[in-house]
């Protein structure tokens, strides 16, 4: 057997020589694990191979055979450098390799060589410079030679043919070996015993029974999701239209449900559907055949791979994303190879489709926009309409090679009907504004309306609405109540400027207590990701803050600094350890991706991000949002997706929304527009952290929180102010190394009244000197890293204040008098970046941010880069009244400075101290579960 394999791995490594017949003792294994190196399959694949009895010989580059393969030897035989090629024959009867179809060509070739050579061994030699297929091959029996005749030689050649014929169906189905596997693995998946309940539902809607048994296997769905069986329902309602030639293949659809109600499955099903059921297999060389465009590159890499596992038992069927960011060689590889479903964003498919000339969009049949109200407002509308554009072009194409030429011919109108009626495109979003009515237009045909609503997950459409085929667009732009799920629970708190920053840190660091917490912050600039980013990443927070209820240390270890959270690696930073995490338009793809990923994966984690996370991504066990600034874009739409990355799927999960004092009313916009949302006290979250310290008990709310704000600004402000304190870590090291140089010292003080002067350093001196120059060196790095981290830490602050005030003159028309700059305290809101300036300073802070342009909150928002800081340039008019509307608030912050009272705080006398307590009791065990 092993010879066998031996002798498998030889032929398939007859290469080099150019002609060169190669020996089968020049050629042992070593040969074949050439060839497994170059790429030709796996160990296992090899063995399967040698399994199936293979030989096989492959053409010279130059056409010309190198040998014949003889199949007759029982046995491995050398005659010094003559080359050779022998097979165990009492291992031939066995199943031969290749497919159904090649095997006689196999048996043929096998009978004719056994007529032949009647099962004695032959070799076959051949001379330098001479074809083997020329009469100077020659046959040896014993010590002779003896030439071949004409006869044997014919039929040598038509064997020769026939291995050819083998070969290259070998490496067909070399090519196709995973094909075997992944076949065997549909089979299996085909034939594993899920019960009848598990695939019922899906099978109800009609769907291939191996699509709903890898659902139900795999993927462990079970069930579909209100959205994805009525979509699918009508998907197949109409094919099955068309199939009775009543209606074309082309489906178009609006699929409008809440957050975390599987759209993604929902458009994703069909078009499985579609690739799987026909009869002749697509091929990845035929090109794309499903088109998903999404906003952002998390996004489209989240769809990829929620495409990915529902296609993977069908391997034939290639998912591959294309998007901004990635390196546009590798991507044209890649799509010279062919992609059957592309996921990308609009800006980088278009440049494909203008640049690449091997991408192949003749024969698309599903368009999908993914977060389509998105689409439209990042600017996306005119690569949107140009794909659309080249997209019927391809259609009118493909259609005219199918005959449909008349339809190019007769205008405009018909070509759009009768030319796209191989695609279908579906547009979808938890929230349609006016916006996509444009798109609408553009793209789709006389859409079907899946408008799901409700949080008992019924849809407004009924089923025999569909099944009548009513295409009934429900579309009305502006003016829908929004929904969010029903288990989604939404609070907002009223938070004073100057308090802000600790209420964020009280807020997580509650939430850290939990085994499980991942919380995601919306910041509205880029610089304020990064300021935050740093600060909690770097700011340790006074032991008092880290105190655990529940955790066994005593409160003087805590005052100590000495308990379990007041040291340790894993405990130094503002949350205890939970690990901090951050996405915004302005970072390396690579580290985006990384970010994502990490998050995605972490058991806990924080968060940070602009408006690039808040749409379609699907965050496993994200049981926070907390939207630190308000959107300031479509402003109700963009909260609602922010609220709507937790509480997916059935899941509970909780919103919090930070508003100033004097943006109170967004609650009320907010509320009107549908979304319950409860009032949270600020001072009770604040009180919290503190509740059930034995340190503090007796102590009234009030004490409580303001003991948390003062010790919690007090440590920020010279964090940012006078640079990040060394970390406890360093400090042990400075330490240590400040005792070995002391106990080096004194040890040389010894040695030097003991000796002459002269006596070299003892071996263990040195090494300890050694260690304490290297523990030293580290310790100037990390404190100088530190230093340079604690300088970064204050220029951030200062731009993410310009930015926060930059951001917040770019609110929309409609709330603008909520979001007047001139109701904010400047001297407060800097403090909640850990400034304390004086006025003239912040003035001249605001006003370098407006000269400068401040490039990274200035820029646009792109198709490449798909940030949108919510800090786009506004245009010249609304510049030059936020210039004048800049002066007028310095003025009030200037005068507030001095003379507002601090209104958080003393409303805690307002209310009565049990139910203040309530509330923070409540706050703790919400935000902490
Ligand atoms: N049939 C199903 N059964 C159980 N879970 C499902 C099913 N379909 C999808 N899911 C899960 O539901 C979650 C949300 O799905 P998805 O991301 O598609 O929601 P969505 O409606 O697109 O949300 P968004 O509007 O935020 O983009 C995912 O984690 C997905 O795995």
């Amino acid at each position: 057997m092993a010879d066998t394999f031996d002798f498998a791995l030889n032929l398939a490594g007859l290469e080099d020589g150019g002609g060169q017949a190669v020996s089968a003792g020049a050629a042992p294994k070593s040969a074949g694990d050439d060839w497994f190196r170059a790429g030709h399959g796996s160990y296992k694949k090899q063995k399967w191979r040698a399994s199936k009895r293979l030989r096989l010989q492959r053409p010279a580059a130059d056409g010309h055979q190198d040998h014949v393969p003889q199949t007759n030897g029982a046995e491995e035989k050398q005659d010094g450098d003559s080359d050779v090629l022998y097979e165990d024959r009492t291992q031939r009867a066995k199943a031969p390799l290749g497919t159904r179809a090649e095997r006689p060509a196999r048996y043929e070739v096998q009978l004719e060589k056994r007529q032949l050579h009647g099962g004695r061994k032959r070799r076959i030699e051949q001379e330098d410079g001479h074809s083997p297929l020329q009469p100077v091959a020659r046959h040896k029996h014993g010590r002779g030679h003896q030439y071949v005749s004409d006869a044997d030689l014919a039929l040598e050649k038509k064997q020769l043919d026939a291995v050819n014929d083998f070969v290259h169906a070998h490496q067909r189905a070399e090519r196709t070996a995973d094909d075997h596997e992944d076949e065997d693995e549909a089979q299996r998946i085909k034939l594993s015993p899920l019960t009848e309940n598990d695939t019922a539902a899906f099978l109800a809607l009609n769907l291939n029974s191996s699509l709903a048994g890898h659902l139900a296997r795999r993927m462990g769905f079970t069930e579909p999701t209100p959205v994805q069986s009525s979509v699918v329902r009508a998907y197949m309602h109409a094919i099955h239209a068309h199939e009775s030639r009543i209606l074309s293949r082309r489906v178009d659809m609006i699929i409008r449900s809440e957050t975390g109600s599987g759209k993604t499955l929902a458009y994703l099903l069909p078009i499985a559907e579609a690739l799987l059921i026909r009869r002749k297999r697509v091929e990845r060389s035929d090109g794309a055949r499903a088109i998903i465009l999404t906003p952002t590159r998390e996004l489209a890499a989240q769809v990829e791979m929620v495409a990915r596992q529902l296609l993977h038992p069908w391997h034939w069927i290639v998912v591959g994303s294309i998007m901004g960011g990635e390196r546009r060689k590798s991507e044209k590889a890649r799509i010279r190879k062919g992609i059957t479903v592309i996921v990308s964003t609009p800006g980088r498919l278009l440049d494909h489709m203008e640049n690449t000339q091997s991408l192949s969009l003749k024969l698309v049949e599903f368009l999908v926009f993914d977060e389509a109200d998105r689409l439209m407002d990042l600017g996306f509308e005119d690569a949107i309409r140009e794909i659309v554009r080249q997209l019927d072009l391809y259609a009118v194409e493909g259609d005219k090679g199918e005959g449909g030429g008349a339809a190019v011919q007769s205008g405009a109108a018909t070509r759009k009907v009768e030319g796209l009626k191989r695609r279908s495109n579906f547009l979808v979003s938890a929230t349609m504004p006016g916006s996509v009515k444009h798109l609408a237009d553009t793209a789709l045909h006389n859409p079907i309306s899946i408008v799901m609503g409700g949080t008992d997950g019924q849809h407004l459409q009924t089923a025999a609405q569909l099944e009548e085929e009513e295409k009934v667009v429900t579309d009305t732009p502006g003016t829908q109540a929004l929904r969010a799920p029903a288990q989604l629970r939404q609070h907002f708190c009223l938070v004073e400027a100057k308090h802000r920053l600790v209420a964020l840190i009280c807020v997580l660091r509650l939430r850290s207590r939990s085994a499980f917490a991942k919380s995601m912050v919306f910041f509205s600039s880029c610089d304020s990701v990064d300021f935050h980013y740093l600060l909690l990443r770097n700011v340790e927070l006074p032991p008092v803050l880290r105190y655990d209820k529940g955790v066994d240390f005593g409160v003087d270890k805590l005052k100590s600094g000495t308990g379990p959270g007041s040291s340790g690696a894993s405990l130094q930073n503002s949350l205890c350890g939970v690990p901090v995490f951050k996405i915004h338009g302005q970072m390396v793809q690579e580290e985006r991706n990384r970010a994502f990923h990490a998050f995605r994966l972490a058991k806990r984690g924080v968060l940070l991000c602009t408006d690039v996370g808040a749409r379609g991504l699907d965050l496993p066990h994200l049981s926070l949002t907390l939207q630190y600034d308000p959107p300031t874009k479509d402003e109700s739409v963009e909260y609602l997706h922010r609220a709507g990355r937790t509480a997916r799927i059935g899941m509970q999960g909780d919103s919090l929304l930070f508003l100033l004092p004097s943006e109170a009313e967004y609650a009320r916009v907010l509320q009107q527009r549908g979304l319950e949302l409860k009032e949270v006290s600020c001072d009770a979250t604040l009180a919290a952290l503190l509740l059930g310290n034995p340190a503090y008990e007796g102590l009234s709310l009030g004490q409580l929180a303001r003991t948390v704000t003062r010790t919690m600004q007090e440590t920020i402000s010279s964090a940012v102010e006078k640079g990040l304190q060394p970390s406890k870590v360093s400090r042990q090291g400075y330490d240590e190394t400040q005792k070995n140089k002391h106990e080096s010292s004194v040890r040389e003080g010894e040695d030097d009244e003991d000796s002459d002067g002269e006596t070299p350093p003892s071996r263990q001196e040195k090494v300890t000197d050694a260690k304490a120059l290297a523990t030293s060196a580290s310790n100037d790095a990390l404190q100088k890293e530190r230093a340079a981290r604690g300088q970064e830490l204050r220029r951030l602050a200062a731009s993410a204040f310009r930015a926060y005030v930059r951001a917040y003159a770019t609110h929309a028309r409609a709330t603008r008098h909520i979001f007047n700059i001139k109701g904010i305290h400047l001297g407060h809101l800097a403090r909640s970046f850990g400034l304390n300036r004086s006025p003239a300073e912040l003035d001249s802070l605001v006003k370098q941010g407006r000269s400068s342009g401040s490039s990274r909150t200035h820029h646009k928002a792109n198709a490449n880069t798909n940030e949108h800081t919510h800090v786009d340039s506004p245009g010249a008019a609304s510049a030059k009244a936020d210039r004048k509307s800049s002066s007028r608030m310095m003025k009030i912050g200037d005068h507030a400075v001095t003379s507002l009272p601090d209104a958080s705080l003393n409303k805690l006398g307002a209310r009565g101290e049990a139910r203040r307590r309530r509330d923070a009791r409540r706050m703790a065990s919400e935000f902490a579960s």
